[in-house]
């Protein structure tokens, strides 16, 4: 199908849009952030000057005034075919991309206090899209969806049974398309076929989290009921232990504080006192900042250690893969992580690892290494953009079923 889609990725003040045309080649990026502050901003990817949004700096405002920066470069002079947008939470309900309906937002909107920081955004972006292109299909992407194959053993928490019966209290996971590429892109790079493919996925960006895939499918990951359990993040806790809520209510902290801290003032950002963000932060500890290194420190370890907690998932392992800002650009990272691991026979070539796997089609392994170990930047917009016209050109000509009749 000729035509664009318009891939929309909103987050709690953030805002990402991508174009693709039909062959899914990006045809432009555009980034708001710090949205509904006065010093929200806006660019296009690659062009160095700041759009002026401070006349409107919502969500809707800044999709507007980049779509106008858009059309100026004659991207979207006509409507795009398909929308597509990225759905952090989409509960027990979607194992793959849906048209938008008002049934659809009424799911989306049913789990928004499951992913709070995200799924009110993304509704946001879904109405806001609609207004603008009031005739063009739109499609929800969960991050949820890829996860839908883990088994009970590793969904359920233990936890009195009627939590899940009655509020569907279990592990989802997330970051679902950006795993989901990875199995793809480690299947093409070993030529292998997606559903002999076992791999553990580590997606180290603002949201950090890791999936065992075993021939294909989602096993095992560290996010759970919401996007805060797991990995060490920018600003989020990752695991705690639950009696810190009755701990700290002792102190004066309510449960809806001690949930806004775990959210938005722990993580790195927490245990560092400097930032949430790893580049600054690696220069800060270089710098010789103690609480930075510490902050690094800790990120690694867990992080390993989630590593080798997700091997009890896998009988075999094709690949460990890093991906997100942190995992494709940090060496540091990658090889503070892989030092713990000599055990489970993993070792870093550390020339392959400082040019991130470029030179060598993306390994980074060394030759004594017991498992391949790749480098490999995602592309949750592309997977977006794919599932988005999927879905439109099956709706025009929904996939026959195959029979056998004979007359
Ligand atoms: N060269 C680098 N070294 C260390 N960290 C990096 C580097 N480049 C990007 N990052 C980190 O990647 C993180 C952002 O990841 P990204 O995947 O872009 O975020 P998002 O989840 O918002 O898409 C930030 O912590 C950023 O500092
Ligand atoms: C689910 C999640 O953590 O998403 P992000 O990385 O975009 O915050
Ligand atoms: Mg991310």
């Amino acid at each position: 199908m000729k035509g664009t889609t318009l891939v929309v990725n909103c987050g709690s003040s953030s805002l990402k849009l991508a174009v693709f045309d039909h062959q899914y080649n990006r045809l432009i990026n555009g980034l708001a952030e710090r949205l509904g502050t006065p010093s929200a901003y806006a660019v296009i990817t690659g062009n160095k000057d700041t759009i002026d949004i401070s006349g409107d700096s919502t969500h809707r405002g800044a999709l507007a005034t980049l779509i106008k920066r858009f059309r100026k470069r004659n991207v979207l002079g006509l409507p795009p075919v398909a929308i597509g947008h990225r759905v952090v939470h989409g509960g027990e309900k979607f194992t793959d991309a849906a048209m938008i309906t008002p049934a659809v937002i009424e799911a989306i909107e049913a789990c928004a206090s499951l992913a709070p920081l995200h799924n009110p955004a993304n509704l946001t972006g879904i109405h806001a899209t609609g207004e603008l292109f009031p005739n063009v299909p739109q499609i929800a992407v969960f991050d949820t969806a890829f996860h839908q194959s883990l088994p009970e053993y590793a969904y359920l928490y233990a936890l009195p049974y009627e939590y899940y019966q009655q509020w569907g209290v279990r592990r989802y996971g997330f970051h679902g398309t950006s795993h989901s590429f990875m199995l793809a892109e480690t299947a093409r790079l070993l030529n292998k076929k997606l559903e002999n493919t076992s791999l553990i996925s580590a997606h180290l960006g603002n949201g950090c989290s890791i999936t065992a895939i075993a021939n294909g499918k989602s096993v095992d990951t560290s996010m759970g009921l919401t996007p805060l359990e797991g990995l060490v993040m920018g600003t989020r806790s990752g695991d705690i232990d639950p009696g810190l809520f009755d701990f700290l209510a002792g102190k004066g902290i309510s449960a809806e504080d001690l949930h806004h801290d775990l959210n938005h003032k722990s993580g790195l950002l927490g245990l560092s006192q400097q930032t949430n963000d790893m580049r600054t932060l690696v220069a800060s500890a270089d710098d010789g900042h103690r609480l930075s290194q510490v902050a690094i420190d800790v990120f690694c370890f867990k992080l390993a250690r989630y590593i080798g907690a997700m091997s009890s998932s896998l009988s075999t392992l094709d690949a460990l893969v890093f991906t997100g800002g942190i995992g494709e650009n940090s060496a540091r990272i990658r090889a503070r992580t892989v030092e713990h691991l000599s055990l489970l026979g993993l070792v870093i070539d550390s020339d392959s690892n400082l040019n991130h796997g470029r030179l060598r089609e993306h390994h980074i392994e060394h030759t004594n290494s017991r498992f391949p170990i790749l480098v490999i930047p995602t592309n949750e917009e592309l997977v977006i953009a794919n599932a988005a016209l999927e879905s439109v050109r099956n709706a025009i000509a929904p996939p026959q079923s195959i029979t056998t009749e004979t007359s």
